[in-house]
């Protein structure tokens, strides 16, 4: 047979598709912008007549339709490796679950067998000649989940770019059970527009960059920032190695800052695994030669990242302790964000020769009744989760500066870190710091 009748007898509308989950099965779903729309409006229809289905997701990018059509997750238990604002919703409703790990060992979580899938669901490129879908903006760890599948299912989109990878980056006809044809829209998710305080932290770390870089810029306002900041300085011959690829690198890319030609490999392609933004993001990477997507296991491995000199990593946090414990991904038992490929990229910038990695908050915000707290606090004790443990803290930026932990007794790294905390809460971070015994008598602000 040849692709063209194989793709032809493979198709069937979503209902259609969906009838092969059953009972207690676990759904898996393509992550962030392979996220399959019309199935998953499919598998919603079919909320009446199921029991016990466990999706999982990651960064949802619009409503999930089997949680809007089951209110209360009596079918559906939905389960995030990593979340959006859109999940933080579910999660605060106690409608979803987030499921811990490191990008990098995601994909091994489906390999070892540690999370099954009965049905796995990805939307996908048109197919070419030769019977390939491209996997589009979510490289991942689709590879491994579907090799983990028993049955998948494909939507195939004509608005999901064909995307050129290392690896693990398409699928054959011959290798999914069934196809459906979808026009949906891809989801859209343009960084948040950075605010003043984004603007002065990307300033801060401004004079830490050089010419032939490589750098990763992270989830969030500020690296956006430091994107616009970058392509309008004379910065050049910048390389991209990151996991997320967003609006801020196309701003470098439209300015002509990166080349790539300065990486000892991969020279002259830029290299990512998930994309996220504005269509002409989308539009720019469709069928784009200089940059490759490639799976998580290898792009958020410490080992490849610590083989690209001059490497530069640039991340957010929500807040750090006086020890220097990093939390990035909630606020109390607040679920807010995920690991993400946090601590990989910390961990790989700081092995790579001349290699650096900022993590970066604004030093306190402001509550819903006006009372100013700091987000550098005394120490942990509401349930914060550790993302990045003092042991690899990295360079710390708020507003107010820059603080490198690495190498400093606890009394350095108090001082260090009050040094950038906001004026106002800084005396009373003092006294903690003397309670707590990390205050050396001669410290000084
Ligand atoms: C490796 C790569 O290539 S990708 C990056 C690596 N991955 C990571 O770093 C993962 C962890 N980091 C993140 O997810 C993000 O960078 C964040 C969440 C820390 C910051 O992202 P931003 O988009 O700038 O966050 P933003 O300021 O919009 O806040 C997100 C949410 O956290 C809440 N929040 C942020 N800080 C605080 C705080 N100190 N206290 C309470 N809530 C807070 C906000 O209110 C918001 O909640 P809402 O959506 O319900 O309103
Ligand atoms: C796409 C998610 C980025 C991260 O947090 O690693």
């Amino acid at each position: 047979m040849d692709v063209y009748q194989e793709y032809k007898s493979k198709c069937c509308t979503a209902d259609q598709a969906v009838q092969v989950v059953k009972d207690g099965d676990w759904v898996d779903y393509g992550m962030s912008c392979a996220y399959p729309t019309a199935l998953d409006k499919a598998l919603a229809r079919r909320h009446s007549d199921l029991k016990d289905i466990k999706v999982r997701n990651a960064i949802s990018c619009h409503a999930v339709a089997i949680l809007e059509a089951d209110p209360e997750n009596r079918t559906f238990t939905y389960n995030l490796w990593h979340c959006s604002g859109i999940d933080r919703k579910y999660l605060d409703a106690g409608r979803a679950y987030h499921e811990p790990m490191l990008f990098r060992d995601c994909g091994s979580y489906y390999r070892r067998g540690f999370a099954p899938v009965d049905v796995a669901m990805i939307t996908v490129a048109p197919m070419d000649k030769h019977g390939n879908f491209s996997f589009g903006l979510t490289n991942g760890c689709t590879q491994e989940m579907l090799d983990a599948a028993e049955t998948i299912i494909v939507e195939v989109n004509p608005n999901m770019p064909v995307v050129f990878g290392m690896g693990s980056d398409h699928i054959h006809v011959s290798k999914v059970q069934a196809i459906v044809e979808s026009q949906e829209a891809v989801s859209l998710a343009p960084n948040r527009e950075p605010s003043a305080i984004d603007k002065q932290i990307a300033e801060n770390i401004f004079p830490y960059l050089h010419d032939g870089i490589t750098l990763q810029l992270g989830i969030g306002g500020m690296p956006n920032a430091l994107g616009i900041l970058i392509a309008e300085s004379d910065l050049k011959d910048l390389g991209m190695h990151t996991e997320l690829m967003s609006d801020g690198y196309l701003d470098l890319y439209k300015a002509g800052k990166i080349t790539n030609d300065k990486k000892p490999f991969q020279r002259g392609k830029g290299v990512f695994s998930i994309c996220m933004g504005s269509k002409e993001l989308y539009e720019f990477l469709d069928h784009n030669q200089d940059v490759l997507s490639a799976p998580m296991h290898y792009v958020n491995n410490p080992e490849t990242i610590r083989q690209l000199d001059d490497f530069i990593s640039i991340n957010s946090c929500i807040a750090a302790d006086l020890y220097g414990q990093v939390c990035s991904e909630s606020a109390g038992t607040r679920h807010i964000s995920g690991t993400g490929g946090q601590l990989d990229f910390v961990t790989g910038a700081y092995a790579a020769d001349h290699g650096k990695a900022f993590l970066a908050m604004p030093s306190s915000r402001v509550d819903k009744k006006g009372v100013r707290h700091s987000n550098i606090l005394p120490k942990f004790t509401a349930g914060d989760i550790i993302t990045t443990p003092r042991t690899q803290a990295p360079y710390m930026v708020t507003e107010y500066g820059v603080a490198n932990l690495s190498g400093l007794a606890t009394w350095q790294r108090a001082e260090a870190l009050i040094n950038i905390a906001h004026p106002d809460m800084r005396e009373d971070l003092i006294k903690a710091a003397e309670a707590q015994r990390i205050w050396r008598r001669s410290n000084k602000i």
